[in-house]
Order: C-alpha cells, then sequence, then structure tokens
C-alpha cells in the first residue's frame, strides 16, 4: 500500500503537462511525481494487456455490476477489469457512502481474481473521469484500457466532463441495461459518435482499435440498480 502517496494533496499528484499530450488519445497524459510509487499501490498490469475500467459509485455493488464485467471480459476478450469505486460522482447531488464502506462491499462480491474493485481514483486524487483515464494513461503505457459503462450512462455521458476528449482516448464499451439501449443509441454522444460505432461482430477487437471506437453489446440484461438496493434497505 501506498501510504506517503496521502501526504500530496489531489492538485500536486496530478499535473496536466504539455509536455505529455502524446500518445493514443487527445487527453494529456498525467504527469505524476513518481509513477513508482503510485503504480505501487494499484493493480499490476503490463504493456499489451487489455483493462476494462468500470467506474461508478457502487453504492452498493450489486449483481448487475458483476454482470456486466463478465459479459464485457468476454465479449472484449480482456484480461482484467478493475472497478473504480468513484469518491463521488460529480453529476450526483447526494454523496455516496464512505468510500472505504463501498470497496469493502465491491471486494466481498468479486469472486473472479481477473476483476479487482480499486480506489485508484482516491489514490490519485481525481474526480473526473478525464483526469483519471489521463493519469492511467500516463502509469501505464502500452496498457490498452477501455472504459466500460451500462447504457444508462451513455444517455448522459455528453454531460461528462472533456467527454469528447474521453472518447477520443480510449475505445468504449457500452453493456445493455433495461430500458436504455434506444435511448442510448440516439442520445447526444451516441449520435455524435456515430461513426465510430463498431458492429457488433467486431466487439472482440474494441480493445486494440484506435479510438474513437465504441460499442453496444446485448446480454442477458440484470435489473438491479444501486437505487433500488437502498431504497429495499431502508424500507427494511
Ligand atoms: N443492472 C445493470 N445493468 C447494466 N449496467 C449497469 C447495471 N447496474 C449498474 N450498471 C452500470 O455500472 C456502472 C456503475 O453503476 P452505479 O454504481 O451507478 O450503479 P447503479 O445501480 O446505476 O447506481 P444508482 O442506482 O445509484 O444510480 C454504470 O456504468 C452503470 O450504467
Ligand atoms: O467526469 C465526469 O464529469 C463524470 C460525470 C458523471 C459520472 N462520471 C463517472 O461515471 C461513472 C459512473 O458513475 P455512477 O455514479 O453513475 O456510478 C463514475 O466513474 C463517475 O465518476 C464522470
Amino acid at each position: 500500500m501506498v501510504r506517503s502517496l496521502h501526504l500530496f494533496r489531489p492538485r500536486q499528484v496530478l499535473q496536466l503537462s504539455p509536455r505529455h499530450a502524446r500518445g493514443r488519445g487527445r487527453l494529456r497524459q498525467a504527469h505524476f511525481r513518481d509513477h513508482a510509487l503510485i503504480r505501487a499501490g494499484l493493480p499490476c498490469a503490463l504493456p499489451g494487456m487489455r483493462i476494462g475500467l468500470l467506474g461508478g459509485s457502487f453504492d452498493p455493488a450489486h449483481e448487475g455490476h458483476v454482470n456486466i464485467s463478465r459479459a464485457a471480459m468476454r465479449r472484449f476478450r480482456l484480461d482484467r477489469v478493475w472497478w473504480l469505486v468513484s469518491p463521488g460522482n460529480p453529476l450526483k447531488a447526494r454523496g455516496p457512502a464512505p468510500v472505504a464502506d463501498r470497496i469493502a462491499h465491491a471486494r466481498q462480491m468479486l469472486a473472479d481474481p481477473h476483476m479487482v474493485a480499486t480506489d485508484i481514483e482516491t489514490r490519485l486524487g481525481t474526480r473526473m473521469t478525464a483526469d483519471t483515464i489521463a493519469g492511467l494513461l500516463g502509469i501505464f503505457p502500452g496498457v490498452r484500457f477501455v472504459w466500460l459503462m451500462g447504457s444508462d450512462n451513455l444517455v448522459q455521458f455528453h454531460r461528462w466532463d472533456r467527454w469528447r476528449d474521453i472518447a477520443a482516448s480510449l475505445p468504449i464499451g457500452v453493456l445493455a441495461r433495461p430500458g436504455s439501449q434506444t435511448a442510448a443509441r440516439h442520445s447526444v454522444a451516441g449520435r455524435a459518435m456515430a461513426r465510430a460505432r463498431l458492429p457488433l461482430s467486431r466487439a472482440g477487437t474494441l480493445a486494440t482499435r484506435e479510438p474513437p471506437a465504441w460499442v453496444l453489446v446485448n446480454l442477458p440484461m440484470s435489473p438491479q440498480s444501486s437505487t433500488a438496493l437502498r431504497q429495499s434497505l431502508g424500507a427494511g
């Protein structure tokens, strides 16, 4: 574990340097003071590995998250899926449960060693996905990251900070969620990225595609949601 990382304040840790603008995409790769130090507290990843990043509040984690992670591994031929348990969604007014509690519960949900629940955003001091991705691209050069999201997230993706830069920086795998596939296809981001959409038959190549590239896959869907779980816990 990286203890000394917490001595840095987030702004000091993440410095987006123009000199680091090269790379696969348009997000400037983050220049961290000490990549080795930060990497020591993160999961291991080697150049060439295909890693899916599932960002979320996980408040709490549920079978729907596990279901799409398994599907993403299989359909996009990923080596790993990392859950990025968010310190707090920038678009959600209500703050989630403490991040340590959410991570502990998320880890209990995961039995597959190829999937890990991480506190990467807490370690990097990032909240905006664009900053998190810039950080990871800088720390893990050569790793083929894929951003994963449920189709409900694509519907409001155009409200995310620098969403076009995110789409230009890594491929995106969208997994069907009940009730939102059509809205996702017709969303602002879905229409803006229409020409970069891959046919389903190419989903297995997603991780090696130059961004922008995305695909929407169907799967046996799970109706689970954290909101419903919180409500049933509240009612209980
Ligand atoms: N049942 C599901 N099917 C498909 N995708 C899902 C499902 N549940 C969550 N996701 C996706 O997982 C990611 C993280 O979701 P999140 O942690 O917000 O869970 P949630 O159930 O959507 O929570 P909430 O109800 O609080 O909004 C998002 O990309 C979301 O679209
Ligand atoms: O960067 C942004 O502007 C942004 C806005 C909304 C959501 N996100 C990310 O989207 C992911 C899903 O969030 P959530 O709360 O719907 O689980 C999570 O990683 C958030 O940090 C990111």
